[in-house]
């Protein structure tokens, strides 16, 4: 296809925090055809999913400090989709990487709506943490995350690694009792083909039925009717619940290195609520002074060691996203990891690396 004659297909990433979205993006863009652009938005101030993207994107724009859904300024997404329509890239898919707090159904209709003439939605994969599911012992059947399955075009079973296969099955069969038939993929580290992945997107509705581009668009023109007239608020932008308002995060940015010690004792003791820790770190340690990813979901702890970017100076990046978490707390928890003592003896480093998982 050739971005010259066809509207681009925009296709969203979603799924809670942690899950595998930029995993699931960085596999696309590993193995995917075509040239990809994408839109990586994060809750925190610091974009850290911006930078773990890795593989060959053509074109990106980053939107952080807040959900795509959210955002004090609605026509952002917009800015970031009309900046990678633009001829020249001739780009033959979008994708958005939505904050893991972003309401599915709200992030396809800005793209539904979106009045970037050049582009269309390409549909909704909603990525769903098996380990997590698991971890918790029963899946959230509320209306909010049944709506999250629903709307999705395809649904990735993601970490099947970390979850017995009986427990795969039964999580598929509690999803399709809420959800009915829909394309459902069990996944490792994001690994979906992606022929696969783009024919569910393209699939039709089964007939009868109202796509969900048809059916969002019937919601717009419901709520721009009842609310006709209504002063616009930024907040409500689409008239939706902001489930996620109690979320916060916390972001530290410092080019110190950390302490090990410190690091592991937060990350190992953290406060209830404290759902996610994520960012890139460095120890200044011999033999020790890469990149280091840090990971942490639930009650899960990772690190990844690798090259720092060429050019990149070195810094300790982190941001930690929770509920109910006194974030004067979390950020001084954070600083506290900070080392000013210079060069420090390896040995340090050694209780990290029962955490490195590559
Ligand atoms: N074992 C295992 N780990 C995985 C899998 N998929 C992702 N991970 C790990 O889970 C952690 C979080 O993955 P990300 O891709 O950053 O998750 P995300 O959804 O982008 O995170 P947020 O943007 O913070 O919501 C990383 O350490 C990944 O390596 C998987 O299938 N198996």
């Amino acid at each position: 296809m050739s971005a010259r004659q066809a509207r681009i297909p925009v296709i969203a990433l979603s799924g809670s925090l942690g899950s595998g979205k930029t995993t699931l993006l960085n596999h696309l863009l590993r193995t995917g055809r075509g040239r990809i652009g994408v839109v990586i938005n994060d809750f925190g101030d610091i974009n850290v999913d911006a930078f773990l993207v890795s593989g060959h994107v053509d074109a990106a724009m980053s939107i952080s400090g807040g959900c795509l859904c959210c955002l004090s300024d609605p026509t952002e997404l917009d800015r970031a989709l009309e900046s990678l329509a633009r001829p020249e890239l001739d780009l033959d898919a979008i994708v958005v990487e939505a904050s893991g707090l972003a309401e599915p159904r709200e992030l396809a209709r800005l793209i539904v709506s979106s009045e970037v003439r050049r582009v269309r939605f390409g549909g909704l994969v909603e990525i769903v943490d098996v380990a997590a599911w698991d971890e918790i012992g029963s899946y959230d059947e509320s209306p909010v995350a049944t709506d999250h399955l629903k709307v999705a075009s395809l649904l990735v079973l993601n970490k099947v690694d970390r979850v017995a296969p009986d427990r795969v099955s039964l999580l598929e069969n509690v999803i399709r009792e809420l959800v009915g038939e829909k394309p459902m993929v069990p996944a490792r580290l994001g690994q979906v083909d992606p022929d696969l992945l783009y024919d569910s997107l393209e699939r039709p509705e089964p007939t009868g039925q109202l796509s969900l581009v048809d059916l969002l668009r019937e919601e717009q023109q419901e709520h721009e009717r009842l609310h006709h007239g209504r002063e616009h608020d930024p907040g409500d932008a689409h008239g939706h619940e902001h489930a996620h308002h109690h979320w916060q995060s916390v972001s530290v940015d410092s080019p110190l290195p950390v302490d090990p010690g410190r690091l592991l004792d937060l990350l190992e003791s953290r406060p209830a609520g404290l759902y996610r820790v994520k960012g890139v770190v460095w120890v200044d340690a011999p033999g020790h002074r890469q990149r280091w990813v840090v990971q942490a979901v639930g009650g899960w702890v990772a690190f990844e060691r690798g090259p720092w970017p060429s050019g990149a100076e070195r810094r300790t990046q982190l941001v930690a996203i929770g509920t109910g978490v006194d974030e004067a707390a979390v950020a001084s928890d954070i600083r506290a990891c900070l080392s000013d003592e210079g060069v420090l003896d390896p040995a340090r480093v050694t209780p990290l690396l029962r955490y490195v998982v590559r």
